[in-house]
C-alpha cells in the first residue's frame, strides 16, 4: 500500500533566497519530522523537490506511518519559519496536484463512485486510486477515510454479501410438535390479524394483541421487575445525529423508513395540493416532493441508538451504575426483503427493548441473568423447542461489516426457534437476542464513569411477533394446547368481530 503525493507549496515571493536553508530542511527531514511516529525506516519520503518561481515543488511517498498529507504539512511549518524570519517569505498555501494512493486488492471496485476520488484503475493486483483533494480535506483526514473504506470492501469481498457468522451455543432438548399449519394463514382464517395497508404492516385484533401483552407481562414479571429494569420511552423518530453517533450512518440506507417534515405549516402553501386532491381523489406525489423538507432522519430502527442521548456527553455517578432500563413505547420500521411473509417478517413491528449500562463485569454479570431468567421463561413457561448462537453482533451487521468482534466476549447471541410448518429442515426463527455491545455506545455518545472506568453496555430486543409467531407454529391456535401460565394469563378467549 503506498500514498504518493506531487504537492506545490505557493510562496509569497521567489522561494530561491532560501534556497540554502530548504535545502538543510530537505536534507535531514526523513530522519527527523518525515520519521516522527514511525516504526525506523517506515516514514514519509522525499522522491523529489525543486524551487518554482513563486513556489516549492515536492514529491513524497508513504505507506501507513506519515502519510504524505501529514508529511506535508510537517514539512510546510518546518520550512515556514525560516523563510518567514530570515527572508520574509510566506508560504500562501498548499497545492496537491497529484495524489494516489496504491492498495493491493484481488479484484476491481465495483462502485467507483466515490468522494474525492477522481479515478480507480485496477491492474494486476493493485487499486490505484487518484483523489483530488485540497488542503482541507487533507487536514480532515479524507485521504485516510478513503483507504479504510477501500479496504474494508477489499475485506468484505465488495459484494456486501456479509457471511454470518453462526456458533451453536446451546439447544433445549427436542419436543414432539402436535401443529404444523402456518399460523399466519391460521390466523387471518380466524379473524385474528389482518393486513395492514402499507407493505409488511399487520392490524392485530383483540386475541393476537391480548397474547403480545401476556408475552409481554410475562417479560416484566419475570425479568424487568425482579431484575429491577426502570422503564424508559425512548424517541421514535430519530435524527441522522443519533445515528452517526450509533454508526447506523454507515449502512442504513437501504432499510430504513425516511422522515421527511413539510417545508412550511403555512396552509396556503399546501393548497394546490389539497385542491388536487378534492378534484381528483388521487395524493399529486409529484407535487408533494416538492414541498417537503429533506429527511431529518428515518422511523426506529435498532430502538435502542435514541436512549444515549439521554446519557450522552454525561459522567455517570458510581453509584447509578449499572444502569438497567427498558422501552416499548413504539413501532420499529424496517424496509424488509420483498415477497409476502407471515407476522415473522414485517416492516413494521414491536419491540421491548432493553438497555443495560456500566463497567465491564457489570454489563457481563447482568447479561448472564438476563440469559438466565430466558432459559427459565422458554423453558419452564412458553414450553419452546429453540436454541442460542453467537453470531455477527447486530451492530456490526447493521453497518454492514461481517465477522465477530474483537474480543469473544463482545458479540450478539441469536435466539432461535424452528418453526414447525417449515418442515424438519426449515430455516430457524431468530426471536430475540441478547448482545454485550462493549464499549461502542458509550464512546459513541461520549459517556463517561464517575470511577474513569470504561464503560460498556448491552441490549436485547424481544420482538413480539417474533414470540407469537414462534408459539403459536409450535403450540398452535387453540388455548386448550397452550402452556399453563400462557393459558392463565391469557385468559378467555376475547370475543371475536363477525364479519358476515
Ligand atoms: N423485520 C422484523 N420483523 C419482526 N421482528 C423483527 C424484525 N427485525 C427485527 N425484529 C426483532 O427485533 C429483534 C432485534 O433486532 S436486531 O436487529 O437483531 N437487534 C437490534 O436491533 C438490537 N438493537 C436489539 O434490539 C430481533 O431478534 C427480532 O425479534
Ligand atoms: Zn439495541
Amino acid at each position: 500500500m503506498e500514498f504518493y503525493l506531487k504537492a506545490s507549496l505557493k510562496t509569497s515571493a521567489d522561494p530561491a533566497a532560501g534556497k540554502e536553508d530548504i535545502e538543510k530542511i530537505m536534507a535531514e527531514a526523513e530522519n527527523t519530522i518525515l520519521s516522527k511516529g514511525a516504526p525506523a525506516g517506515e516514514g514519509a519520503k522525499i522522491k523529489s523537490w525543486s524551487l518554482g518561481e513563486k513556489s516549492i515543488d515536492i514529491e513524497l511517498t508513504s505507506g501507513r506511518y506519515v502519510r504524505v498529507h501529514d508529511a506535508i504539512m510537517r514539512l510546510k511549518k518546518a520550512l515556514a519559519e525560516p523563510l518567514g524570519k530570515a527572508h520574509k517569505i510566506g508560504i500562501r498555501g498548499l497545492e496537491a496536484e497529484v495524489f494516489t494512493i496504491s492498495v493491493p486488492a484481488d479484484h476491481d471496485l465495483k462502485n467507483k463512485k466515490i468522494p474525492y476520488v477522481k479515478s480507480v484503475d485496477f491492474n494486476d493486483g493493485t487499486l490505484l486510486l487518484t483523489l483530488d483533494v485540497g488542503e482541507a480535506e487533507m487536514r480532515n483526514q479524507v485521504p485516510d477515510r478513503i483507504l479504510t473504506l477501500v479496504e474494508d470492501k477489499m475485506e468484505q469481498g465488495d459484494y456486501g454479501a456479509k457471511a454470518e457468522h453462526w456458533n451453536l451455543l446451546w439447544e433445549s432438548e427436542d419436543r414432539e410438535f402436535r401443529y404444523s399449519e402456518d399460523p399466519t394463514e391460521d390466523m387471518l382464517k380466524q379473524g385474528w390479524l389482518k393486513r395492514g395497508a402499507g407493505r409488511g404492516q399487520w392490524i392485530h385484533g383483540p386475541v393476537t394483541t391480548r397474547l403480545f401483552r401476556v408475552f409481554e407481562q410475562i417479560v416484566v414479571d419475570e425479568i424487568l421487575a425482579p431484575l429491577g429494569y426502570d422503564e424508559m420511552i425512548f424517541p421514535k423518530m430519530v435524527m441522522w445525529d443519533i445515528w452517526k453517533h450509533s454508526g447506523h450512518a454507515k449502512g442504513i440506507y437501504p432499510e430504513m423508513y425516511y422522515v421527511c417534515p413539510p417545508k412550511t405549516r403555512d396552509p396556503e402553501y399546501w393548497e394546490d395540493v389539497m385542491d388536487y386532491y378534492k378534484v381528483t381523489h388521487e395524493v399529486p406525489v409529484e407535487m408533494l416532493k416538492e414541498k417537503i423538507g429533506d429527511p431529518i432522519g428515518g422511523m426506529c430502527y435498532a430502538q435502542c441508538p435514541p436512549s444515549w442521548g439521554f446519557f450522552q456527553g454525561e459522567t455517570i455517578a458510581n453509584e447509578s451504575l449499572p444502569i438497567t432500563i427498558f422501552d416499548r413505547s413504539g413501532t420499529s420500521h424496517r424496509y424488509e426483503s420483498g415477497g409476502i411473509h407471515g407476522i415473522e417478517r414485517v416492516d413494521e413491528f414491536h419491540r421491548i427493548e432493553l438497555v443495560w449500562l456500566g463497567t465491564q463485569e457489570q454489563v457481563v454479570e447482568t447479561t448472564k441473568q438476563l440469559q438466565d431468567r430466558y432459559m427459565h421463561i422458554f423453558n419452564d413457561i412458553l414450553d419452546l423447542k429453540w436454541r442460542k448462537a453467537w453470531v455477527t453482533p447486530w451492530f456490526m451487521a447493521q453497518e454492514g461489516i461481517a465477522g465477530v468482534a474483537a474480543d469473544e466476549v463482545t458479540g450478539t447471541t441469536d435466539y432461535e426457534a424452528p418453526l414447525p410448518y417449515r418442515g424438519p429442515e426449515g430455516e430457524w426463527l431468530e426471536f430475540q437476542n441478547v448482545s454485550i455491545n462493549g464499549e461502542k455506545y458509550p464512546n459513541g455518545f461520549n459517556v463517561k464513569s464517575q470511577s474513569g472506568e470504561k464503560l460498556w453496555s448491552g441490549c436485547s430486543g424481544v420482538g413480539l411477533e417474533r414470540w407469537t409467531a414462534v408459539f403459536l407454529a409450535q403450540h398452535g391456535l387453540d388455548p386448550e394446547n397452550w402452556p399453563a401460565e400462557v393459558q392463565k394469563r391469557f385468559g378467555k378467549m376475547p370475543k371475536q368481530v363477525k364479519f358476515l
